[in-house]
């Protein structure tokens, strides 16, 4: 039977600068085609089925966002994102929390724009066979080499365990909540939400997502975002 959370909270962290694409203003905000990358990360989350709300956190000194057709949607509401990643996503989920404490949040990157409904889908209904939660994820292709501090190989590292994580990353409001503030407080480094519910002892879920789903992080991945969102 599946096990229906009863509402799906999006949150976008898209509080980041973009300093590995060097443009002239946040990469969120650059062009694709006919509009912008958070544009078209909104439009995707706000048109899917089974999100009832989008939590977008900003940078706070954001001038750009209440340029966006989408930041006056009435199922979209904005907060002040935090120095890293993790803040941003914990100011959103503060939130979400006092919205509705059993709530699921499906935390999703601003830069992320190609995710498909398909993949979102896959991703909710694996909390069937996920009960504490799960991530996007792509098997690792290549050969793996583990490295010295010198670029020489020390050994073949076995690629058949390996995953990229992707997102979106799904988890329920109250507990992502509760481990992702624990971990900051304790220092960890927290580059995705599944890293605070593993330190927590959590061991989720890998739902095997769309390659096409980057993050566009360096200038290359413009071109290359823009494609598959062209074929879709
Ligand atoms: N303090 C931060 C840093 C990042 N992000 C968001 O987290 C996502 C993934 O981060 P990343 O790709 O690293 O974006 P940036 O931090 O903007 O890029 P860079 O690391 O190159 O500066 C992005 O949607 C970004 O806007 C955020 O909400 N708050
Ligand atoms: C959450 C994430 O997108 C998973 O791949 C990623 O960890 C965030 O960005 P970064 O490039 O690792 O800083």
């Amino acid at each position: 039977m599946r096990n229906n959370p009863r509402s799906i909270i999006a949150i976008v962290p898209a509080a980041g600068i973009g300093s590995r694409m060097g443009a002239d203003k946040p990469k969120q905000y650059l062009m694709l085609g006919h509009q912008s990358i958070l544009a078209h990360t909104l439009d995707t989350l706000l048109a899917h089925p089974e999100i009832t709300l989008v939590v977008v956190a900003l940078h706070p000194q954001d001038n750009y966002f209440h340029q966006l057709p989408q930041s006056q949607h009435p199922r979209l509401t904005q907060v002040a994102g935090g120095g890293e990643r993790a803040d941003s996503v914990l100011a959103a989920l503060d939130y979400a929390h006092t919205l509705n404490p059993d709530a699921w949040a499906l935390v999703h990157d601003a830069a992320r724009p190609c995710v498909t409904h398909d993949d979102i889908t896959q991703l909710i209904n694996a909390v069937d066979i996920h009960p504490q939660g799960a991530i996007l994820a792509a098997p690792v292709r290549d050969t793996m080499k583990r490295s010295d501090a010198n670029s020489h190989i020390v050994h073949t590292v076995d690629r058949a365990l390996l995953w990229h994580a992707l997102t979106p990353q799904f988890f329920p409001v109250s507990v992502l909540r509760q481990h992702l503030s624990a971990a900051l407080a304790a220092k960890v480094s927290i580059t995705d939400e599944a890293s605070a519910m593993e330190w927590a002892g959590v061991m989720p879920g890998l739902v095997c997502g769309r390659i096409d789903n980057i993050k566009v992080t360096h200038p290359d991945d413009l071109q290359l975002a823009a494609l598959f969102i062209s074929q879709q």
